[in-house]
């Protein structure tokens, strides 16, 4: 995909995004590589992020992987703490780790349900409030890019991480608030179906029809994703806090969700 952006905006920035060892979250680090950036990927899986990390590189990009858990409290503080102690200062946060498993709500146990807000809503919390102690270290500006799920409409068969993402959603709003005058712009990018790995644990029938119900008639790429990301981070968007971009072919308009 072509991409629109100027080859050096990014550099001397460093941009640090959670789950960035596969899809879309490693779609986003190479794009900011690619524009100037030094990245930093962080997620659990080590082997998987060492092989994205020598991909990035190959490719010439100043890439540097970390592990977190981004549901632990202490790894989160254990990761700003490696950063810092590297002398590495992040400008941007993409909170892009996150998922969930498929099941109606009359069927989720209540463990099962804190498992997937523990990841997608405080985990998120846990990384956004870390990143804004850097900055007040640092005294620097900031942004932060939550990435979410579309949920417009409700998410039948995953009632747990529509709740989360909708929390995430609000949360968005409340620190762009609350944390204005430390000069952290706070957004969040709300994709539809988009075309990655992950996609394979769910019921291929039950994501056509999905797709069909759609305006743009086909699954979103994670380089779209990266793109809008990209422009939210960058001085394009210094106006723009507090809101939640829909990156879903019209999913919001048409209600496309995942059960009828
Ligand atoms: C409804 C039909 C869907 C149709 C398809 C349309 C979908 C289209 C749109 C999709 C768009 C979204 C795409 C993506 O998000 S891609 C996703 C990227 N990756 C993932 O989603 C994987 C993420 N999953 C996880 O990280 C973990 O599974 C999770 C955090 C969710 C849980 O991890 P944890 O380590 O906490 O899990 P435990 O094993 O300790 O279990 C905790 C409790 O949760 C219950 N559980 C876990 N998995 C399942 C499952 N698959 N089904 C049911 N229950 C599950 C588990 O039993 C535990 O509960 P109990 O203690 O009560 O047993
Ligand atoms: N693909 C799609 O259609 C859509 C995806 N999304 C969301 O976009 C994000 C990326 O999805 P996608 O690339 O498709 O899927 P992936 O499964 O490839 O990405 C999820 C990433 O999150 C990381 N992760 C999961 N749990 C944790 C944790 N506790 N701590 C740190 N990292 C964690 C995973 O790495 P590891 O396991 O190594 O920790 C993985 O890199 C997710 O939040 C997903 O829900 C939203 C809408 C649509």
């Amino acid at each position: 995909m072509e991409n629109i952006f100027r080859s050096d905006l990014f550099a001397g920035k460093t941009v640090l995004v959670t789950g960035g060892g596969s899809g879309i979250g490693l779609a986003i680090a190479r794009n900011f590589g690619t524009l100037g950036a030094r990245v930093v990927i962080a997620a659990r899986d080590q082997e998987r992020l060492i092989e994205a990390g020598q991909s990035l590189r190959e490719a010439g990009i100043d890439a540097i992987e970390l592990a977190v858990n981004i549901r632990d409290n202490d790894s989160v503080a254990d990761l700003i703490e490696q950063l810092e102690l590297q002398g590495i200062g992040i400008d941007v946060l993409v909170n892009n780790a996150g998922g969930q498993f498929a099941a109606p709500a009359l069927d989720l146990s209540a463990n099962g349900f804190r498992s997937v807000v523990d990841l997608n809503l405080t985990g998120t919390f846990l990384m956004c409030q870390a990143f804004a102690r850097h900055c007040m270290n640092r005294k620097l500006p900031g942004c932060i890019i939550n990435i979410v799920l579309c949920q417009a409409n409700g998410l039948p068969g995953m009632a747990h991480a529509g709740a989360a993402r909708e929390g995430v959603v609000n949360l968005t709003r409340t620190l762009a608030w609350e944390w204005s005058n430390l000069g952290i712009r706070v957004n969040a990018v709300a994709p539809g179906t988009i075309k990655t790995e992950a996609l394979d644990q769910y019921d291929p029938v039950a994501l056509q029809e999905g797709i069909d119900k759609l305006l743009i008639k086909r699954m979103g790429l994670p380089e779209e994703v990266a793109q809008s990301v990209a422009y939210l981070a960058s001085p394009a968007a210094g106006f723009i806090t507090g809101t939640c971009l829909a990156l879903d072919g019209g999913e919001h308009l048409t209600g496309a969700s995942p059960q009828r």
